[in-house]
């Protein structure tokens, strides 16, 4: 059989088809810079020789709707694609970032689903609306499909309540559901599960860091999740393309009370108006890197601060776990920019974390050790996913109906 899956992130849409249950992908594709004036589709087709085909397309992308139709126009192309009839796919198999406390395991999409998707937006507004968004358009595209959902939150449903819990009064938690829920789940699910196999050492502590446009961090001990650095919704923690991650809660009062900001003001504040783009005029971390390399202090100042606030969340994760075998970076940031891990992982050798800086600047593509030679935690690049992961959970869902 065929799958095919959608994964809408804040900023892009990837997706991938494939041949069933023969993991074989026949295609692949990315939608970039969705909402920015120069959007980029990137299509690639696996031939069954091992070559790859790849074309791009920069025109303007305004929505994940769009984007979704021109992936789908290049997919059925009567020449050139490689699914010539929709029909043939059976399973489509859907990211959803925010599942709240009820959705733990991958959930067939059904009307009942996709309102309690709708009920989660407020929490993850730049998600759960493209993900709902990708389903209806993927109900049009393949009717007789079944729709599977998979949630970014289910990984960290293993978090224990001293981690989940925030210090409010306890009714908010049990009466309203306000804890830490995680995001990135199926990539840090999928990236500490390769880097066990990777290291031969199933129960093995690893700390995944995953930076891609939304950034986050899980600690993990043989493969479950143990603390998180996303919380409630997904703008917690790390500095990201345009959230800010931590700041203070008083800073929401003197927006509000002092400077006559509305609540709405202060969502698109943290959600799309901070983080790398409020540093530096920029959220995507290529044209920071172009800005860095012209001398602008800006740019500077904002790798700084986006490095040094994974810093603190690798010293507060190495104490929550005493220790760790393994730190892994992932995501485009994660597996492309070899200056965030370096500042990452600089002056460190205190907690034995010593990164073998020739490595760390060479590409390569699949899994790479970056650790020096007498370092004593392992710093690896393990490309995430995400379309991988989601394909194998809904087929084991098929299977186990
Ligand atoms: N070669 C590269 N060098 C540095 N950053 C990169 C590179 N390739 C991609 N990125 C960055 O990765 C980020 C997008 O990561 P990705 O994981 O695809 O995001 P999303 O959260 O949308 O899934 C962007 O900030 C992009 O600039
Ligand atoms: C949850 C989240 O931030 O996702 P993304 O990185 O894809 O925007
Ligand atoms: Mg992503």
């Amino acid at each position: 059989m065929h799958i095919f899956v959608i994964n809408s992130g804040s900023s892009s849409l990837k997706y991938q088809l494939f041949r069933w249950p023969q993991e074989q992908p026949l295609a692949r594709g990315l939608v970039e810079r969705i909402g920015l004036p120069e959007g980029q589709l990137t299509h690639t087709t696996l031939l069954p020789d091992g070559q790859e085909h790849t074309v791009r397309h920069t025109l303007p992308i305004p929505d994940h709707r769009t984007g979704l139709e021109q992936a789908m126009r290049l997919l059925t192309d009567p020449e050139t694609g490689v699914l010539p009839d929709p029909a043939d796919v059976q399973l489509v198999g859907h990211r959803a970032v925010h599942g709240g406390e009820e959705f733990r395991e991958p959930t067939l999409v059904t009307a009942e689903v996709k309102a309690r998707i709708r009920e989660l937006f407020p929490l993850a507004p730049l998600h759960n609306p493209a993900n709902l968004l990708g389903m209806e358009v993927a109900e049009q595209l393949f009717p007789q499909a079944r729709q599977v959902a998979v949630f970014d939150t289910a990984f960290h449903s293993t978090l224990p309540p001293h981690a989940y819990r925030f210090a409010l009064p306890e009714e908010l938690y049990t009466k309203h559901g306000l804890r830490a829920y995680g995001f990135h789940g199926t990539s840090h699910q999928f990236v500490s599960q390769e880097t066990l196999r990777y290291l031969g050492q199933p129960d093995a502590r690893v700390i995944t860091v995953h930076l891609g446009n939304g950034c986050s961090m899980t600690a993990t001990v043989a493969g479950r999740a143990v603390d998180t650095s996303m919380g409630f919704g997904p703008m917690n923690g790390l500095v990201m393309g345009t959230r800010a991650g931590d700041t203070d809660q008083a800073i929401i009062f003197h927006l509000v009370e002092q400077l006559g900001y509305s609540l709405d003001d202060v969502k698109n504040l943290l959600n799309k108006e901070s983080g790398m783009l409020g540093l530096t005029g920029h959220s995507d971390m290529r044209d920071i890197t172009r800005q860095l390399n012209e001398g602008d202090p800006r740019a500077r100042l904002a790798y700084d601060l986006y490095a040094y606030r994974i810093k603190k969340y690798l010293g507060a994760f190495l104490a929550a776990l005493n220790g760790a075998e393994a730190i892994v970076f992932t995501g485009g940031v994660g597996e492309n920019d070899a200056l965030v891990r370096q500042l990452v992982c600089a002056n460190l050798d205190f907690l034995g974390i010593q990164l073998d800086d020739t490595e760390n600047a060479r590409r390569a593509p699949g899994i790479r050790d970056l650790s020096a030679a007498g370092s004593r935690v392992r710093v690896l690049v393990v490309p995430t996913n995400e379309e991988l992961e989601i394909a194998r959970l809904c087929a084991e869902m098929e299977v186990d109906q």
